[in-house]
């Protein structure tokens, strides 16, 4: 179960500079209050056009820096250490971790699959797999049993002992992921997932979602961010519509599709998300 309660943060980016001028410091309100509660079980979709916030919030989500307020929780265990970070330069903004007392237990509760897949390119699919299993507590024989039973429910099977340099995207993908699920976490969560991949890869990552749902797949608390309308209205049992930085909208596809008042899930998308964009 993930929660995410009114969560806020902003950056302090620099404008560019001409050859004989400073740059001047703007403010960026990324997230400016999103909410969401992700039940086990349940496909929860964080819905949103570029530059929403979906990554802003899924990177809090996943400990790498703290929201200046609101409260994000795991299975119960808070993840935010809460204390607001003061204003700080652009640069700055990326290195304030957020890992402190229970943030550790709640980041082993998840299994995260961020934007950058960052493999070890040198080691292969399964040495990249067991590794991570080891960091997270794992005895060896335990983690290669995993990496066995990933390599199956992902079909990786013939890139299993391939080295990840060369990798395609989806094979990187399908790394990066059965890496983020060895230690069998209880919440998934991931950033953009299908970005690159081809229609084939597309449908196969769906179908381990919805395994991973399912009883028999272990009921499990799965979040992703997308913008794409076809894979919301496919694989989610619900959905929070995020724009400019605010959650502004909840419910199944059905349920949204009824507050907008549309029959299509695009245009109820367009009039939930950008209400004023609609009405001019
Ligand atoms: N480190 C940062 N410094 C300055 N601005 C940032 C930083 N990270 C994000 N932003 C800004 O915050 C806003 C939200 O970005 P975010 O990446 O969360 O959106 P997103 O919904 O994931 O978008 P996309 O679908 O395009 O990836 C954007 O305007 C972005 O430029």
């Amino acid at each position: 179960m993930i929660e995410i309660q009114d969560v806020h943060k902003h950056f302090v980016a620099r404008t560019g500079a001409g050859l004989f001028k400073r740059g001047t410091r703007r403010v960026v309100h990324a997230v400016q209050g999103v909410s969401l509660a992700a039940a086990d079980g349940r496909i929860t979709g964080l819905l949103g056009a570029n530059g929403a916030g979906k990554t802003t919030t899924l990177r809090m989500l996943a400990g790498l820096f703290a929201p200046d307020r609101g409260h994000i929780a795991v299975d119960g265990i808070a993840v935010t250490p809460g204390h607001p970070e003061p204003a700080q330069p652009a640069a700055e903004n990326a290195g304030a971790p957020a890992r402190a007392g229970g943030t550790l237990a709640a980041l082993a509760r998840m299994g995260i699959l961020g934007d950058a897949h960052g493999l070890y390119p040198r080691l292969s699919a399964r040495e990249n797999i067991v590794y991570f299993g080891r960091l997270q507590g794992m005895d060896a024989d335990r983690a290669n049993a995993r990496a066995e039973e990933l390599a199956k429910l992902l079909e990786m099977q013939a890139i299993l002992d391939r080295r990840a340099e060369g990798f395609s995207q989806g094979e990187r993908m399908k790394t990066a992921l059965a890496r983020a699920l060895v230690h069998d976490p209880a919440n998934i969560v991931l950033d953009e997932p299908t970005n690159g991949l081809d229609v084939l890869a597309t449908r196969a990552l769906r179908e381990a979602l919805r395994w991973l749902r399912s009883p028999a797949g272990g009921a499990k608390c799965i979040v992703f961010s997308t913008h794409i309308m076809q894979e919301v209205e496919q694989l989610c049992d619900e959905v929070v519509v995020v724009s400019q930085g605010r959650s502004v909208a909840r419910g199944s596809v059905p349920a949204l599709l009824e507050q907008a008042g549309e029959s299509r899930f695009e245009d109820a998308f367009v009039k939930l998300a950008f209400p004023d964009e609609v009405a001019a």
